[in-house]
């Protein structure tokens, strides 16, 4: 460390302790809004030392867009945590992939096979038919006259629609394998001890880290060999069978069914093993899951705080359908301001604030700085959108404020999905499903709060995990719509 601040430029931050250098500086609940504050202080660029990390933190659009654009090469790697080794089958394959070949074959895969145009067209189909169910399953509750628990609807429905995306419909392991899911990411925020000091392998073994990972990793592991074996044995039968027809794209076939296709025909690289195809499968469902739904939930919760952008979103989505019954993927492009409210959702609560930390491959200067290899580069997305210089009114839900706006023209300041080669490959999904769930909860039901509530008593704390989820569960009454 010494060597490095004799030699380099590097950018200002807050004094450094002994052992610990700036550790107290972000024990808060609140760690994005933490560095929010830091950045008033010390500026868009500033250094701060997690015990043995340098690590560089970004809170400007210009200098984020010098990260994921200029030097998109340099930052394209990740750092590497305890977690994803021992549960991504030694290091993750997409998110957490440090970059290589094998990242590059993998992206490009589920690039290809899962995100392209046309099979989130066949997705969208399993997307209505998951939001059809859900609303029914409303209605129950509404004639009952039970509250919704709007945060466990929304993870498990998001769960559903990655996971028949990965497994297909009616996967019976589904549910063991999303609790085991749950579990991982308590252990994956990167700022555990034996994250924070590498060397000292030791640390993963005394704190009883190692032991926690391996158990959850074999529970994964379990469950995902029988999902294969079950897809292997389905896919023997129906190569067995000349008159097996599918009926339907939902019939068709899903991701598992596709690598293992590929697998087993050649297609794939050789190194690419088994270990690497649950992975992908991991990070899938990692990536996809909480994400969409805690920004669903934080929607929600902004339109019960604001009736009037609520009043107006259903006035939208009632006027579009015109008193059908049930929602189509083609109703949802003739709903602008649902989508700008979704929007909207995505700067003041992005489910990522820092993005999912990059890694420095070879030291590059910085806003003037310099940024040494092996340093961990955030980019504070979560800063960026709040920042009144960019944004008008910028801690306000207006969605209003997207209207007419090339996407194009704030390309550096709206930064939810991140950006550069590791920018989110599933906004497309993400944004069909979340648009899909949204119009359904919106036009179906009239929503309240319980007891009587006023709009402006709608808890909004946050907690950070590995995503800006409610601290609290939201919890409203639904009141069934009269179709014209
Ligand atoms: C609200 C929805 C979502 C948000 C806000 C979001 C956000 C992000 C962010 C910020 C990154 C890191 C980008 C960077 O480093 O620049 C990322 C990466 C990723 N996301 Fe998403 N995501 C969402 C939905 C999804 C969905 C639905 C999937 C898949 C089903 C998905 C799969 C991934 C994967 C695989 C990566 C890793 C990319 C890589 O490192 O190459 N995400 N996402």
């Amino acid at each position: 460390q010494r060597k490095i601040r004799a030699g380099y430029n590097l950018p200002p931050g807050p004094p450094k302790l002994p052992i610990i250098g700036n550790m107290h500086n972000l024990r808060s609940e609140h760690p994005h809004r933490r560095l929010a504050a830091l950045a008033k202080t010390y500026g868009p660029i500033f250094h701060l030392k997690l015990s043995e990390l340098n690590v560089i933190v970004v809170t400007s659009p210009a200098l984020a867009a010098e990260v994921t654009r200029t030097h998109d090469l340099n930052f394209a790697s990740r750092p590497q945590f305890l977690g994803t080794k021992v549960i991504f089958y030694d290091g993750g394959y997409i998110v957490f992939a440090p970059y290589g070949k094998l990242w590059t074959q993998l992206r490009r895969i589920v690039t290809v096979e899962l995100f392209s145009h046309k099979r989130v067209k066949n997705f969208v189909l399993m997307m209505e038919e998951e939001g059809h169910s859900m609303v029914e399953k409303i209605k129950n509750m509404a004639i009952n006259g039970s509250p919704v628990n709007i945060t466990n609807l929304l993870l498990s429905i998001a769960n559903t629609t990655v996971s028949r995306a990965a497994f297909g419909k009616d996967c019976a392991q589904n549910e063991r394998l999303f609790t085991a899911v749950k579990k991982t990411f308590k252990y994956m925020s990167g700022f555990d001890l034996p994250d924070l000091y590498p060397s000292l392998t030791v640390l993963a073994d005394i704190s009883g880290m190692r032991r926690k990972l391996e158990r959850v990793r074999r529970e994964l592991d379990g469950t995902l060999n029988e999902i294969f074996e079950e897809h292997m044995e389905r896919a023997k039968r129906k190569d067995k069978d000349a008159n097996y027809i599918v009926h339907d794209v939902l019939d068709d076939e899903d991701l598992v069914d596709v690598l293992l296709r590929l697998k087993t025909s050649g297609e794939l690289e050789d190194f690419i093993t088994m270990d690497n195809i649950k992975a992908v499968i991991l990070d899938l469902i990692l990536g996809g899951t909480e994400t969409t739904s805690a920004i669903m939930e934080w929607a929600m919760t902004d339109l019960v705080r604001h009736p009037e952008i609520m009043r107006k979103a259903q006035e939208e989505v009632r006027k579009a359908l015109n008193g059908k019954r049930k929602i189509e993927e083609k109703d949802i492009s003739n709903l602008p301001y649902l989508n700008m409210i979704i929007k909207e959702t995505l700067r003041m609560r992005p489910p990522a604030p820092f993005l999912v930390p990059r890694h420095s491959l070879e030291t590059v200067k910085l806003g003037g700085y310099t940024v040494p290899a092996g340093s961990r580069v955030i980019i504070d997305a979560w800063a960026i959108m709040r920042d009144n210089t960019c944004w008008d009114d910028a801690d306000s839900f207006k969605p209003e404020r997207f209207e007419g706006v090339d996407m194009a023209d704030v390309r550096d300041s709206f930064i939810p999905f991140g950006g550069g080669r590791r920018v989110c490959p599933g906004i497309n999904f993400g944004m069909r499903s979340m648009e899909n769930v949204l119009a359904n909860l919106l036009y179906h039901f009239d929503w309240k709060l319980p007891g009587g509530k006023r709009p402006e008593e709608v808890d909004v704390e946050e907690a950070f995990g590995l995503s800006l989820v409610r601290k609290n569960d939201l919890v409203l009454v639904a009141t069934p719509y009269k179709y014209i």
